[in-house]
């Protein structure tokens, strides 16, 4: 089994049909991405991993452990960087991780290292000691990357990880991600963003209408492929993402948004 499975799961809001029967399993060393339109069921899914919302039908597994039936228990093992999350605007960032790392039963002393070494990879060494209603939208999303590996678990959820960071940064987590998941664990990645998930993901999942329409193998890789570079394709052909993408979703499926011209583009 792998380390996040779901099967047949659904979850409506009023009429609206959010998750539709969908199945699919992560595995140990994968960066799985979870990509679809605006709508498709994406948020809605990793709210429902993470145990923050009930299904109505269907079974998920997240290491074993039943989302559902065990919320907190899931909480404890994952780490989670929710869409738009941003950390307390009244702490600094250096408090809000010693808070993050006290909730996850970390030492100290591990916190305070594990501080240090984000700050400095992802270059906010300087604003530990700031409030975070100080800090740029970019820089918060950089606290909310940390406490989300603060406790190194085995399965990471992340939902679009390159926000509101700048280019530079945005090459350090795509190559951090990568790493993180090839050392024995696993990463969830929701996006938006067809360049990133065909440069990072061993294997992407396109969902619409809150169902999976297609899914396409890559390559194992140990660094970010270049986005343009489909040599490493190892699904049934070499066609681009982009392509697989606008053959299965179209727009009828994009519920709340006008045109798939940006779909291709950063967020
Ligand atoms: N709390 C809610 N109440 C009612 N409808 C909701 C709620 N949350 C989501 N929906 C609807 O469920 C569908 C799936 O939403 P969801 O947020 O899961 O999609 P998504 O793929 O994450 O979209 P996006 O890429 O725009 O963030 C949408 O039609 C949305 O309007």
């Amino acid at each position: 089994m792998g380390v996040i499975q779901v099967d047949g799961l659904a979850k409506s809001y009023g009429d609206v049909r959010a998750v539709d029967g969908l199945s699919f399993g992560v595995e140990r060393g994968e960066v799985y991405g979870f990509l679809g339109p605006n709508g498709a069921g994406k948020t809605t899914t990793i709210r429902i991993l993470t145990g923050q919302i009930r299904p109505e039908s269907g079974t998920v597994r997240v290491l074993g452990t039943d989302p559902v039936a065990k919320p907190l228990a899931t909480r404890r093992q994952v780490g989670i960087l929710p869409e738009q999350g941003s950390p307390p605007s009244f702490l600094t960032p250096r408090e809000y991780l010693e808070f993050v790392g006290n909730v996850r039963d970390l030492e100290p002393d591990t916190v305070a290292e594990q501080t240090d070494v984000w700050a400095t990879r992802l270059g906010f060494e300087r604003k530990l000691d700031t409030l975070h209603t100080d800090l740029s939208r970019g820089q918060q999303q950089k606290v909310m990357l940390t406490q989300a590996f603060l406790h190194e678990p085995d399965v990471v959820v992340i939902d679009e990880p390159l926000a509101n960071l700048d280019p530079l940064v945005q090459e350090q987590v795509k190559r951090f991600l990568v790493s993180y998941a090839a050392g024995d664990n696993a990463v969830f990645v929701s996006t938006h963003n067809i360049d990133v998930a065909e440069e990072i993901c061993t294997r992407v999942g396109i969902v619409a209408n809150g169902d999976l329409v297609a899914e396409r193998a890559f390559a194992d890789h140990t660094a970010p492929r270049s986005a343009d570079s489909h040599a490493a394709t190892a699904g049934a052909n070499d066609e681009p993402l982009l392509e697989v993408f606008l053959e299965h979703v179209n727009e009828t499926d994009v519920r709340d948004a006008p045109s798939l011209e940006h779909l291709g583009s950063n967020q």
